[in-house]
């Protein structure tokens, strides 16, 4: 059984509050898109998938509450609220994506005359709740790709050891993960010897999250120093890095947690397979390359505490960049719900992407 972050049932919403963990695990109950955008722009909320989920799921019990008369002021405050819920952190596409898909299908619930106001709100919002359940099924596959493409290069029956980065498990998704979905599939068919694990300072992601889920999951794994990546490398034989995805552009260019693009880097130079696990809903085509990607800087108090203690010395001057970008030149292949790709061939996705939007209720 893995952890839940985002607990949904019938127009009620609550999420664990990820900057609690692993103190203490506290759900807050999320009564409207105000409280998700809160819980996302201070990170209680995190990770891309889950961004999205929460950030629909929050408009869901906001408009289940609602009567409307007419159909088109529905159709605006949909639109309003999903751009203004966008807004809350600027790097992951998976909000933008979704509030692009919804708000063209409440354009055509609009249009639709036999629908009235009452069904297009039911519709409406069945249709968010179904993305809770896609993320969950998408994340399983992801899980199942990754695990076949890394045992591919190994002999066997041998085990492997993974590192990754940041938490990209149950606590940034609907539920199971990306990049730690594979290590779970790995793990479930008893061919993970270890995980390895990075700290991912500032925020330490990976000593308050990903070992959380580790440690709650019982999965054989290691926490190192982001500083120790190159020495790990080096000495205990990795056999491949898998870690998530904020944004892929078209090219392939990665934006992820920062740090991903120096392990990358470290990969590069050691021979090791690098991996992006992500959904399709993580692949933004409209951006050639990833130098085309916002990125978010996070305030600096962010560096300079853990846990409201002063670490740095008062005065100093900070860069907090919360993600970068790794280039596709350094990524051996990216792990999504549809299958493994190398990052020349994501153009080749673009029609399956159609599919997945076409999946989604019919517009
Ligand atoms: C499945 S989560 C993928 C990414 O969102 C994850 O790797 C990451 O960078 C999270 O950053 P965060 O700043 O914690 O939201």
């Amino acid at each position: 059984m893995t952890l839940q972050a985002i607990k949904y049932e019938n127009g009620t919403l609550e999420v664990l509050d990820q900057l609690l963990l692993p103190k203490e695990s506290k759900y807050i109950p999320i009564l409207g898109v105000e409280d998700g955008w809160k819980v996302i722009n201070k990170m209680q909320v995190r990770g891309a998938p889950a961004i999205a989920i929460v950030g629909c799921l929050s408009l869901a019990v906001e408009i289940s509450k609602e009567e409307f008369e007419k159909k088109k002021a529905l159709r605006r405050e949909v639109e309003g609220k999903l751009n203004y819920l966008i807004s809350a952190r600027p790097t992951a596409v998976n909000m933008k994506q979704a509030a692009d898909h919804l708000i063209s299908y409440i354009n055509s619930l609009d249009n639709d005359e036999s629908i009235s106001a009452q069904e297009m709100q039911a519709r409406f919002v069945a249709a968010i709740e179904a993305m809770l359940e896609k993320d969950i099924s998408d994340n399983r596959s992801i899980g199942e790709f990754g695990a076949k493409a890394i045992l591919n290069n190994v002999t066997d029956g041998e085990q492997v050891r993974i590192l990754t980065h940041c938490n990209t498990g149950s606590l940034a998704t609907a539920y199971f993960g990306t990049a730690l979905g594979v290590v779970r599939c790995l793990h479930s068919a008893s061919r993970l010897e270890n995980c390895y694990f990075t700290e991912t300072r500032p925020y330490n992601q990976g000593a308050r999250l990903t070992a959380y889920e580790l440690v709650h999951d019982k999965i054989p794994s290691t926490l190192v120093c982001d500083s120790t990546v190159a020495y790990l490398m080096k000495t205990a034989q990795i056999n491949a890095v898998v870690v998530g995805a904020d944004r892929v552009a078209a090219n392939g260019d990665t934006a992820n947690k920062i740090g991903t693009y120096q392990i990358a880097v470290v990969a590069k130079h050691h021979e090791v397979p690098f991996y992006v696990a992500a959904p399709l809903t993580s692949i933004d085509f409209s951006v050639n390359t990833g130098d085309n990607i916002v990125i978010e800087e996070r305030p600096q108090v962010e560096m300079t505490h853990i846990n409201n203690i002063r670490i740095a010395s008062p005065g100093v001057t900070c860069w907090n960049p919360a993600f970068d970008v790794t280039p596709a030149r350094l990524i051996t292949g990216i792990i999504t719900e549809k299958g493994v790709f190398r990052p020349s061939e994501l153009s080749t996705l673009q029609s399956q992407l159609q599919d997945h939007k076409n999946s989604l209720p019919q517009l």
